[in-house]
């Protein structure tokens, strides 16, 4: 038995997934899709019988509690509803929460006191979980019995979960791809090429390492499938929203606004961290981003700079 919170594509997508495994509720606080049991965020995918969907939330018990609803989103459901997320809840949402400038971690920690979080992230689009496709994942939990039994419950055939005690390099490892990401899509939708876009991923990677080490992260869960991976991932599909999204504004034409695209609310928040920290100036494609996002820099000046660096050593 699991419980899947958050009825989007990702939500909707694990759920999918377990339902291998045995039942699973998936809630979501609309689902008028429900009588087809196809959800029009996964199109194509029809739920399975395991799953049970429901607009009424359901307490936690014993069953492992996964959390997908949008990060900006998460904090004021976790305060809301701490009863029914639990005392290990699995984090799905990848970014950093913009009133708090904290992480899924971290609000869990806020918010309900006590409770041992864990992350499932990685580089995983919906879709391809939902069509059984083969992936792998990071669960990562501080404690490592809780960590070990969650990876046994969570892990498929198909969908794999390597573990980590490193909770807070791997929830910065999806959030701060993302931000990348959009600007991997903004060089790319201007037209600058491949050859550009590798050395923003490359510079982007150097950046995300120095931001997450910084708070404690351990660099190697940088370079593992939670931050390299998702980075390669998010920044070379155009599945991907963030991309996408930057990809659009790119290419000078507006980007569809109804979309989740979780890096730029994300970058805000790092940029406001890494100022507090005093090292604003180490995150020149975060900072970016941030002032895209923010209104402050015309995308096509942004674009050039993100290319046009001073010269300096490697
Ligand atoms: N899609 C993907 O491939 C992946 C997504 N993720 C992460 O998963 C998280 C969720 O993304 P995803 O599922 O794709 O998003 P979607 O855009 O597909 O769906 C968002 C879902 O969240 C719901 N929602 C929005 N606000 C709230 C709220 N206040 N309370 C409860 N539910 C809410 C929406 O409900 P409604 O329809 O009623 O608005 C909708 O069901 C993100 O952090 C994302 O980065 C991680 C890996 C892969
Ligand atoms: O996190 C993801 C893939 O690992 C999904 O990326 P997008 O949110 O950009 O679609």
């Amino acid at each position: 038995m699991t419980v899947v919170l958050g009825a989007g594509a990702f939500g909707t997508a694990l759920a999918v997934a377990l339902s291998v495994k045995g039942p699973v509720t998936l809630w979501g606080r609309s689902l008028p899709w429900a009588a087809g049991r196809e959800n029009p965020r996964l199109p194509g995918v029809i739920l399975p019988e395991a799953i049970t969907l429901t607009e009424d939330l359901p307490r936690a018990g014993e069953a492992p509690v996964l959390v997908a609803v949008p990060m900006q989103a998460m904090g004021a459901f976790l305060a809301e509803h701490p009863d029914v997320v639990g005392k290990a809840p699995v984090l799905c949402s990848k970014g950093v929460d913009l009133s708090t400038l904290r992480g899924p971690s971290a609000l869990v920690a806020d918010l309900i006191p006590g409770a041992t979080p864990a992350v499932l992230t990685g580089p995983s689009f919906a879709a391809d979980i939902a069509r059984g496709l083969p992936t792998a994942l990071t669960l990562a939990c501080a404690d490592e019995a809780v960590g070990e039994a969650l990876q046994s419950a969570l892990s498929t055939p198909v969908l794999r979960l390597y573990r980590t005690t490193d909770v807070i390099g791997a929830e910065l490892g999806g959030a701060l791809k993302n931000v990348i990401a959009i600007a991997a899509g903004i060089v790319t939708g201007a037209g600058f090429g491949d050859s550009a876009r590798a050395a923003l991923m490359t510079r982007g990677f150097a950046e995300m390492t120095r931001f997450a080490t910084r708070l404690g992260a351990r660099p190697e869960t940088l370079s593992g499938l939670s931050g390299f991976g998702d980075l390669v991932l998010t920044c070379t599909s155009s599945q991907s929203r963030n991309f996408r999204h930057g990809f659009t504004l790119g290419q000078g034409l507006p980007p569809d606004l109804s979309q989740t695209v979780e890096g730029l609310a994300t970058a805000r928040a790092v940029m406001a961290r890494a100022e507090s920290l005093g090292m604003a100036a180490d995150l020149p494609v975060t900072a970016m981003v941030a002032a895209v996002s923010a209104g402050d820099l015309p995308v096509a000046e942004a674009a050039k700079r993100l290319l046009s660096r001073p010269l300096k050593e490697e």
